[in-house]
């Protein structure tokens, strides 16, 4: 495990506590989001679907543990077995964090995971993104800094399932658009200060296969054989 951010370039997750030459760990928090039906997937839940001899959302866990201390997951009820089965000897405390409505969007998941979160930022990566880079979250939490989410985009389009938000902000964001009966992930960011990180960005850190996401079989297919190379 690091023993923190490299020297100069912040420290995305929060200050360090500095007392009489003592620095306290900063503790950082993945957030993994899991809560969907997977329909597009068909049968079975893609969230502990076996990918190249490995449960989906263990390689994303996996893929964040150098840059994490601890983890959430968010899912549903009935997920809960699968799940903690999937993150057994995990190298962090695990905290699962369930929807008590089901179904209501990742937005919510989002929401039910930042709830669970104790540290100022934390990194939030769906379930299905299974090459999510460590060095586009350090770099995401580095942007994040001074705003309230730090946001990749991609071909136009915005990755709100991979990225880095201020806890308490992006709570009160999210459970304001849920009060305007809003779902959108969207809708909540519309209410805080957001960055976006364009590709060029993006892609002096990571390839943008980082963001890639996995949806149906085929895509299933494709990630194993990519990691089997
Ligand atoms: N908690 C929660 N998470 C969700 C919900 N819908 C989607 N997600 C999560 O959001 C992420 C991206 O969603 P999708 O790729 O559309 O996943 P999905 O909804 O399971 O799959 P489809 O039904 O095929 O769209 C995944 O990590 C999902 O687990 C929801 O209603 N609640
Ligand atoms: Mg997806």
């Amino acid at each position: 495990m690091p023993s923190g951010w490299p020297a100069g370039r912040g420290r995305p997750f929060g200050a360090a506590f500095l007392w009489a030459g003592f620095v306290a760990p900063v503790m950082r928090t993945g957030v993994i989001v899991a809560g969907g039906y997977s329909t597009r997937f068909g049968d079975g839940d893609k969230a502990v679907a076996d990918l190249a001899g490995t449960p989906m959302l263990r390689r994303v866990a996996d893929r964040l543990a150098p840059v994490i201390d601890r983890l959430v997951v968010n899912c549903r009820p009935d997920q809960r077995g699968s799940i903690a089965a999937a993150l057994a000897g995990y190298d962090h405390s695990v905290t699962v964090a369930e929807d008590d409505d089901p179904d209501r969007g990742p937005m919510t998941g989002i929401l039910t995971g930042l709830r669970a979160v104790e540290t100022e930022f934390a990194v939030v990566v769906a379930c299905d993104m299974p090459f999510v880079a460590p060095a586009l979250v350090e770099y995401l939490a580095e942007r994040a800094q001074g705003h309230d989410a730090a946001v990749p985009r991609v071909d136009g389009r915005d990755q709100p399932l991979q990225a880095v938000y201020r806890t308490e902000a992006t709570v009160a964001a999210c459970e304001a658009a849920l009060a305007r009966d809003q779902r959108a992930v969207f809708a909540a960011l519309n209410d805080l200060d957001w960055v976006f990180v364009p590709e060029g960005e993006i892609e002096t850190h990571a390839t943008l296969d980082s963001l890639r996401n996995v949806n149906t079989r085929a895509d299933l297919r494709a990630a194993a054989t990519d990691l089997e190379g």
